[in-house]
């Protein structure tokens, strides 16, 4: 019987960047133009090989609008990897991004993995954010970096293979300190295994849904 490991995993960014779109993708592979807004949060798990592991994420999709920002903390503590969103079209999103970081260093989990993706990369002719800034800056923070398409498939199943390998590729760090979160994401950190794979059907649900006039959400 392969190990289980549970892997919490949330997704921070501004409203509109493509956070339930990217997990939507990876979870259904579905793309929907008309997704409305999160409202509140929405949870969805899916289960992944890692190994000779299986690694079950549990995700917490946030939404983005600044009147839900006081709920994120709720999502973000207790999380083994954060995936930040910003909108490669969108300067304004890089600028959010940063500021889940600092917040993500300051009340953040210790050894929290953080990964940087760059979304709607199938719209580069209207990019506002250079790959290689988004780049360095994920690299002087030792974030794992990737731009994505939820539209076009692209570096989903990347972005989250590269968090399942990180998280199970070295232990915690003995001393951690948020000041240091590059030195946290270069060690990574290991999740205790979980042996009980009965009950693992992937699950979703929302803690609240906006009833849309005409669309409905995906997941
Ligand atoms: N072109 C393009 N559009 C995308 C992509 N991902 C998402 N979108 C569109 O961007 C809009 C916002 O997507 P959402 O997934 O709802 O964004 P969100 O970050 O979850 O927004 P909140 O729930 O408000 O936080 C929708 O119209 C999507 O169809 C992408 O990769 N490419």
């Amino acid at each position: 019987m392969a190990i289980i490991r549970e892997l919490k995993v949330c997704l921070l960014g501004d409203t509109g960047v493509g956070k339930s779109s990217i997990v939507c993708r990876f979870v259904q592979d579905h793309f929907d133009h008309s997704i409305s807004p999160t409202i509140g949060a929405s949870f969805l798990t899916k289960t992944v090989p890692c190994g000779n592991e299986l690694h079950k994420f549990l995700i917490w999709d946030t939404a983005g609008q600044e009147r839900f920002h006081s709920l994120a903390p709720m999502y973000y503590r207790g999380s083994a990897a954060a995936v930040i969103v910003y909108d490669i079209t969108k300067l304004d999103s890089f600028q959010t991004l940063k500021k889940w970081v600092k917040e993500l260093k300051e009340h953040g989990p210790e050894n929290i993995v953080v990964a940087i993706a760059g979304n709607k990369n199938d719209l580069g002719d209207i990019r506002e954010v250079p790959m290689k800034e988004a780049k360095d800056f994920a690299e002087s923070i030792a974030a794992i970096f990737i731009e994505t398409s939820a539209r076009n498939a692209v570096n989903v199943e990347e972005l989250f293979q590269k968090i399942s390998e990180c998280l199970a590729a070295s232990r915690p760090p003995r001393h951690a300190f948020l000041s240091k979160l590059p030195e946290y994401n270069k060690q990574c950190r290991q999740i205790p295994p979980l042996e009980n794979p009965e009950g693992d059907s992937n699950e979703s649900f929302k803690l609240t849904r906006q009833a849309p006039p005409s669309s409905r959400r995906c997941c």
